[in-house]
């Protein structure tokens, strides 16, 4: 057996980087943890001139480099996207190279191919930092939590909403400047619109339910909003009604199939997930052997995901050392419809512009109540120079269905200018 386990690097951008720094630091301990030493041989990068913290002499621009390098026996892609990437994901596997990954975009889509390669060349496939960044969860919910039935998954997946919202909401800033201090902190995707629309939530979501109900779901199943139409506004009303505004993925195994959703969500100012601010993450579980538990801390940035990695990195080393590589495979052994978006069941909150005249009111709540929408509470806030006054509706639990129907016909009546923000609210 090889004294150094060999690794190919693929990618060395924000988390490559703090892999590379990690591992160094880490350098004299490896031995005593892993029962083997741990060695970036060759680095894949898409620009070899950049000026970079490592020996130049790692770096190559040619895959062929180290796919085809037999000492190497860990791909560690951290390239992001799907192409190159997902081709050379699937051919470290064929090749019977051990693969660590951050990259959610492909397991929420390809998590079932890449399971299936790993199994026929008994190798293995570890992603802990695809979501939650440093949090431990993808192995919590694969060998800590597996004696439980799971009932929900649900939390605050991604960093650079997490970050945004919270600074929307502390401080008078643009959502512009808050995106683009993410994308300087290393906290957004490569295209942070992923980020932005709730796609990266979604796709974590998607990685966390098929872990968490043993039943395959992928990103095209996720319900997804972003949250590029939430105003200030709405922050300092929803904060008036004892609400925070997050990015929530909510994902539930019911009777009625799996319910997956991502979207803004007001949720009450003294949930746990309410105190989750910046770039920070938090995951809930529900179980009926364990309870409630609560997984936290930092969703995003160079060292915290590469702490994700290494740890993947090391686990991965000590399978081979103990010759016990995939021992842990899919773990999808069921099959479960999705609930259809027109099912999921929850709160509203609504805010018009409205005539200021008598009998707004009684029309508005007789449209609801046709459409059986009852409220929980209507508030008049303020009244424009158009003679137009504003009005805060919060629904009780109804069908997303039955809401959407609802709002279209409110949004066709003459007293009614303008349906002007639809977010769900949750107490969760
Ligand atoms: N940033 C974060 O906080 C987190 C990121 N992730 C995931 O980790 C992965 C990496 O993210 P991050 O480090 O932020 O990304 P970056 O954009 O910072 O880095 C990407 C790296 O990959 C290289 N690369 C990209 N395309 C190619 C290509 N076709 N051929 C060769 N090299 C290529 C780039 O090369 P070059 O340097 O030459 O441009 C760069 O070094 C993504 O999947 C992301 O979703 C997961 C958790 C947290
Ligand atoms: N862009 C992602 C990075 C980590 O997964 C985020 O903001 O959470
Ligand atoms: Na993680």
């Amino acid at each position: 057996m090889s004294k150094i386990i060999k690794v190919g690097l693929l990618g060395l951008g924000t988390v490559g980087t703090g892999v590379y720094k990690l591992l160094e630091k880490q350098k004299e301990k490896l031995l005593l943890k892993s029962g083997t030493n741990i060695e970036i041989k060759k680095i894949l990068v898409k620009n070899k001139d950049k000026e970079r913290p490592v020996d130049k002499s790692m770096l190559t621009d040619d895959w062929q480099e180290i796919i085809n390098d037999p000492e190497i026996q860990i791909i560690v892609e951290l390239m992001g996207g799907m192409e190159p990437a997902k081709g050379y994901i699937v051919e470290a596997l064929q090749k019977g190279k051990h693969v660590v990954t951050a990259n959610k975009d492909l397991m929420a889509e390809y998590g079932q191919e890449f399971f299936a390669e790993a199994e026929s060349q008994n190798v293995d496939l570890a992603f802990e930092a695809s979501v939650g960044g440093g949090i431990p969860i993808i192995r919590p919910l694969k060998q800590c939590l597996v004696g439980n039935d799971l009932t929900e998954i649900f939390g605050i997946i991604n960093g650079t909403t997490n970050f945004i919202l919270t600074k929307m909401t502390n401080e008078d800033v643009e959502f512009g400047d808050v995106l683009k201090e993410a994308q300087e902190l290393g906290y957004a995707e490569a295209d942070p619109t992923a980020d932005v629309e709730g796609y990266d939530a979604a796709r974590k979501l998607a990685i966390l339910s098929s872990l968490a109900f043993h039943s395959r779901v992928t990103f095209k199943d996720v319900f997804v909003e972003g949250i590029t139409k939430i105003s200030s506004k709405d922050i300092e009303y929803a904060k008036e009604l004892g609400y925070v505004i997050k990015l929530i993925a909510i994902g539930k195994n019911t009777e009625d199939g799996i319910e997956v959703r991502v979207h803004p969500t007001l949720i009450p100012n003294n949930q746990p997930l309410a105190a989750v601010n910046d770039s920070f993450n938090a995951v809930f579980v529900k179980g009926d052997a364990i309870g409630e538990a609560m997984f936290y801390g930092p969703g995003a940035g160079e060292l915290p995901t590469a702490s994700a990695v290494v740890g993947d990195i090391i686990d991965v080393a000590r399978n081979i050392v103990n010759n016990c590589t995939n021992r842990i495979n899919c773990t999808c052994y069921d099959k479960i419809s999705i609930m259809p978006k027109d099912e999921i069941k929850t709160r509203y909150y609504i805010r018009l512009q409205v005539q200021d005249e008598s009998g707004v009111f009684a029309s508005i709540s007789s449209v609801l109540g046709n459409q059986k929408v009852s409220l929980a509470s209507v508030i008049q806030k303020q009244i424009n120079e158009k003679n137009e006054a504003e009005i805060v509706i919060i629904t009780h639990v109804v069908k997303e269905k039955q809401l959407m129907e609802a709002l279209k016909l409110i949004s066709e009546l003459p007293i009614v200018s303008e349906v002007s923000s639809v977010i769900r609210v949750e107490d969760i």
